[in-house]
């Protein structure tokens, strides 16, 4: 695994045909660092997700994960090619596998043997505190345990770039802001550089290390979370 790649967007631009959603984007989120994109509905925060994802092409700049382009200009290397891992605001488990055989998924993908693969997806179950719910079918499980199984399957192939797609929005408040909480400190362990997208700036402050505030298109601030607390500088 490289835990330390750099997410760098240069003067990233986004148009749907001639509206421009996204202007000259320039980005640095630190290796190993947790930045939550922050703003109001239809300011490009999904859609700057989907040029992270590759399920969108730059119409201007660059977009590099440490080392390797990720996209430029009338090209972009296809999702399956970056090496992320992702979570989903409504969990997209597959509702015919059990639990293990979900967060099996990106490994097998990935060719690992059967052996290495059932420890590597016990140890991802045991860091969600999931083993006991590995022979379980998705259906089973509470709202807040499928975002579990959906994290795990995210983090089992150690990918270079975590990615959160408003993954707690399905959730109630409470249980929210404990798996928020859950979600930072598994972050901090793994090390993994990763990019949240929420509306909600109490989740920005609890999980990430840096804000990143986008209004119409562009990143109108950022700023430091300074404290567990989430004070900000
Ligand atoms: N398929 C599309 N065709 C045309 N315009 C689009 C399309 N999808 C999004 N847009 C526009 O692009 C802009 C950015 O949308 P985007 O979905 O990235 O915003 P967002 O910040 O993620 O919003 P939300 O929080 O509501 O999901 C908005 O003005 C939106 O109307």
């Amino acid at each position: 695994m490289d835990a330390f790649t750099d997410i760098r967007l240069k003067g990233v631009s986004y148009a749907f045909g001639t509206h421009t959603v996204l202007h000259h984007i320039d980005l640095h989120i630190q290796p190993g660092s947790v930045v939550a994109l922050l703003g109001p509905s239809g300011c490009g925060k999904s859609t700057l997700l989907r040029l992270l994802v590759g399920l969108a092409e730059p119409a201007f700049g660059e977009i590099w994960f440490g080392d390797r382009l990720m996209a430029k200009a009338g090209w972009s290397l296809p999702p399956e090619a970056r090496d992320i891992g992702m979570v989903f605001q409504d969990y997209a488990l597959w509702p015919h596998m059990s639990v293990a055989q979900n967060v099996a998924f990106p490994l097998k993908m990935r060719n690992v043997p059967r052996a290495e693969r059932e420890q590597r997806v016990m140890q991802a179950l045991e860091r969600v505190g999931l083993t006991a719910f590995a022979g379980r079918k998705p259906a089973g499980l509470s709202g807040g345990q499928q975002q579990r199984v959906a994290l795990a399957r995210a983090i089992v192939a150690e990918p270079r770039v975590l990615l959160f797609d408003e993954p707690l929005s399905n959730l109630d408040s409470a249980l929210r802001e404990s798996l928020c909480h859950e979600m930072a400190q598994l972050l901090r362990q793994i090390g993994t550089t990763a990019v949240y997208v929420t509306h909600d700036r109490r989740e920005a402050e609890w999980l990430a290390d840096r804000i990143v505030h986008l209004a119409a298109g562009t990143v109108e601030s950022e700023c430091t979370v300074t404290s567990s607390s989430g004070e900000m500088a």
